[in-house]
């Protein structure tokens, strides 16, 4: 059973959405965006979450739950695979690449997820209208055609590279505008006409 506010709905007049000409190729691994972001950086208890362009406006992932990802005993905690949902959902940046964060995301949890699961995640952006990306996404259990565990739709809104300059800590901020990897990365999706 499933309901969904009306604001994850797009509007009359919503478009499909348009995949970059430079966004990566189907199959090829996405890098992490930030080295320090606890869905697809490196740091112990993050995520550790890998991501491939899919086809279109899609991707897939995976998300492997470890001992640092429990809720009840032996069982993923729920907010670890909305975070997990939210990370891959927030990768399809790449594909449309405009830089977008997230304002709502509902989540079915439907089947626990034991600890040493891979989770395996389908994410496609559905529609756009203005600066309103509209998403979705799955997670299963057993193998990529395996039951779902997890779903999401999701409301990204696109900002502005400043949006994390004006509201980051100025310590990581500042590393981040130092570091010629990270540069790079915003400007990529700067470039966006
Ligand atoms: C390379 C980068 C890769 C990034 C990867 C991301 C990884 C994972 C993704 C995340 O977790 S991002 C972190 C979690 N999200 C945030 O921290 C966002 C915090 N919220 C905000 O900063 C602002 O509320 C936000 C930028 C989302 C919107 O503020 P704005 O002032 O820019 O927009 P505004 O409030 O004018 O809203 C624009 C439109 O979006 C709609 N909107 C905004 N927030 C909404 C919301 N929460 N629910 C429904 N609609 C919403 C709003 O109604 C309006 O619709 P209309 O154009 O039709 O009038």
């Amino acid at each position: 059973m499933s309901g969904r506010t009306t604001v994850l709905k797009p509007p009359e007049g919503a478009m499909a959405p348009v995949r970059h000409p430079d966004a990566p190729a189907p199959g090829e691994l996405l890098g992490a965006h930030y080295d320090q972001c606890f869905g697809c950086g490196e740091q112990s208890g993050g995520l550790r979450l890998r991501v491939r362009a899919g086809e279109g406006v899609g991707l897939t992932a995976e998300f492997t739950v470890d001992a640092a990802h429990q809720g009840a005993p032996g069982l993923a905690h729920g907010g670890v695979l909305t975070a997990a949902l939210d990370e891959t959902l927030g990768s399809l940046n790449w594909l449309q690449r405009v830089i977008a964060v997230t304002g709502r995301l509902e989540t079915d949890f439907v089947r626990p997820v034991p600890v040493g699961t891979v989770l395996h995640l389908e994410a496609r952006v559905t529609a756009v209208h203005g600066r309103k990306i509209y998403c979705a996404a799955t997670g299963r259990i057993g193998g990529p055609e395996g039951p779902v565990a997890v779903r999401a739709e999701a409301l990204f809104i696109e900002v502005r590279v400043d949006h994390f300059i004006k509201n980051g800590r100025s310590e990581e901020i500042n590393a981040a505008l130092a570091d010629p990897d990270q540069v790079k990365v915003a400007r990529a999706f700067e470039v966006n006409p």
